[in-house]
């Protein structure tokens, strides 16, 4: 064979590799999922190099049912125009010196989501010099490779259901409470002219589904008004009367969206706190399900290095939706992983963090501290939007009280209300927004990955009657 048929040969095999090679990488790319928003027109960039897309929609989002917005800079409370109770009291914790709060990098560990990972670069073939070459022989065996086999190892990523009318799905999971305020307040309400036995009655029932004596007197002062008027001649007119009155006691004005939609140059920060067994490993996990579903970037901050499990737990549910995860040895300082996972956050321009703290027990003067230190140092880093206090429904009273001790150590923005689906007792986001001043923003109506709904006050009574 002649040099210049063997260079032809060697031309036309290395141009084929080529060929074949590109294909590979681009059916490679297509087959990933990105759950990066792509750059629109008009959407800001971060200044690290990053592209992400900062939300300008004044924090609603067409099509979901839950409602996120932007934190207001420097501040975390709520803007609400009248609490019903005084305001919860300052955090009476010194700020801790800079000193103490130094985060231990080489604690934690970031563990990127399988949708994340780097790109593999590919190396732009060699140009190869075309010769000139005088009778390209037709190859022989034009390696013919079908289907070149995908690289992309990373897991299925789980499909979320649906985001949008989830309380009005959900609705049946409210079921043992609807009997108790529902049914029988209804029933009293409906048999016409009430005496004073039957106001006792609904008043009793009020209470035994823990809307708590102050909104039971409240409801039932308006519902003897609403009969005063005489307006009220069927069991429609008492449904009427008895959803308006409850719906005005959830008070609908307040404002429930969850902070957290990104700012300009870093991400919207969701400290998530509890109590032990009360589901905020849980609820961290639903809420990054339904971010993703919107579109957000996600990074969880596992803090709770006190029970080492959950550190796990939070790690599935990152993977499931394609979440990273920033988390500690166990035993870490929470405060130090909480930190590292907001710049790592900002590092890699995401667009929320969720850190899930420690289930400590409200009696342990210490633990408490600690909360009161996570924010602290998350906020040498950036400002805190949202702290959501997770409590168990059906653990009723104790519940208030763990609520008013978190209240006392950081304040908070909002309350998740957890096994509703558990509960008679559904009266208890009466009595929490009363007595806490905060809203209820979230509701956990089941174990399932998807059984978390925003709160709606008319879907809520809706549900209940
Ligand atoms: N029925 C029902 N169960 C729930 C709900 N939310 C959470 N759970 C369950 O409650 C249990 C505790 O949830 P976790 O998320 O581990 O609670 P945690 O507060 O993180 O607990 P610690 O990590 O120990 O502090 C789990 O079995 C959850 O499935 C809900 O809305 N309804």
């Amino acid at each position: 064979m002649d040099t210049q048929l063997i260079v032809g040969i060697v031309i036309a095999i290395v141009v084929i590799l080529a060929l074949v090679a590109g294909a590979g990488y681009a059916l490679n790319r297509r087959r990933r999922i990105s759950l990066r928003d792509e750059p629109a027109a008009g959407t800001d960039q971060v200044t690290d190099g990053s592209q992400r897309q900062v939300d300008r929609s004044g924090g609603y989002k067409a099509g979901s049912g839950f409602s996120f917005s932007q934190g207001g800079a420097g501040s975390a409370t709520l803007d609400r125009p009248e609490p019903p109770t005084p305001p919860t009291p300052e955090p009476v914790a010194e700020p801790e010196p800079a000193a103490q709060v130094e985060p231990e990098t080489d604690e934690t560990t970031v563990v990127q989501p399988p949708a994340a990972e780097p790109e593999p670069v590919v190396e732009p073939e060699p140009v190869v010099e075309p010769e000139p070459v005088a009778e390209p022989e037709p190859v022989a065996e034009p390696a013919p490779v079908a289907e070149p086999a995908p690289v992309d190892t990373a897991p299925a990523l789980d499909e979320i259901a649906p985001t949008a009318g989830r309380l009005s799905r959900l609705r049946g999971r409210l079921s043992r409470s609807q009997g108790a305020i529902g049914a029988s307040v209804l029933g009293l309400l409906g048999a016409g002219d009430l005496d004073e036995d039957s106001w006792e009655e609904i008043e009793d029932t009020l209470v035994m589904a823990d809307l708590g004596t102050a909104a039971t007197s409240t409801v039932t002062e308006r519902l003897r008004e609403e009969l005063a008027t005489g307006k009220v001649r069927s069991a429609e007119d008492a449904r009427a009367a008895l959803k308006r009155v409850l719906v005005e006691q959830l008070h609908p004005e307040l404002d429930r969206s969850v902070r957290a939609l990104p700012h300009a140059d870093r991400p919207a920060v969701v400290l998530v706190a509890g109590v032990n067994g009360v589901g905020k490993t849980t609820t961290t996990g639903k809420l990054a399900r339904v971010l993703v579903a919107d579109g957000r970037r996600v990074l969880l901050g596992a803090a709770d290095t006190f029970r080492a499990a959950a550190a796990d737990q939070l790690q599935t549910w990152g993977e499931r939706v394609g979440a990273g995860i920033v988390r500690g040895k166990e035993g870490a300082d929470p405060a130090s992983v909480a930190f590292d996972a907001v710049s790592t956050g900002i590092t890699e321009g995401v667009d929320v963090v969720l850190i899930d703290t420690a289930g400590r027990l409200h009696t342990k003067a210490g633990l408490m501290d600690e909360l009161g230190k996570v924010k602290r140092v998350v906020e040498k880093k950036a400002v805190v939007d949202e702290v959501l206090l997770v409590l168990d429904a059906t653990v009723g009273q104790n519940g208030l009280m763990q609520a008013k001790v978190f209240a006392d150590v950081v304040s908070l923005t909002g309350v998740v209300l957890t096994k509703l689906d558990g509960t008679a007792k559904g009266g208890i986001v009466f009595r929490i927004q009363e007595e806490l001043g905060v809203p209820v923003k979230l509701v956990g109506l089941g174990e399932g990955a998807d059984d978390l709904a925003p709160f709606e006050p008319e879907a809520f009574v809706d549900a209940l009657l």
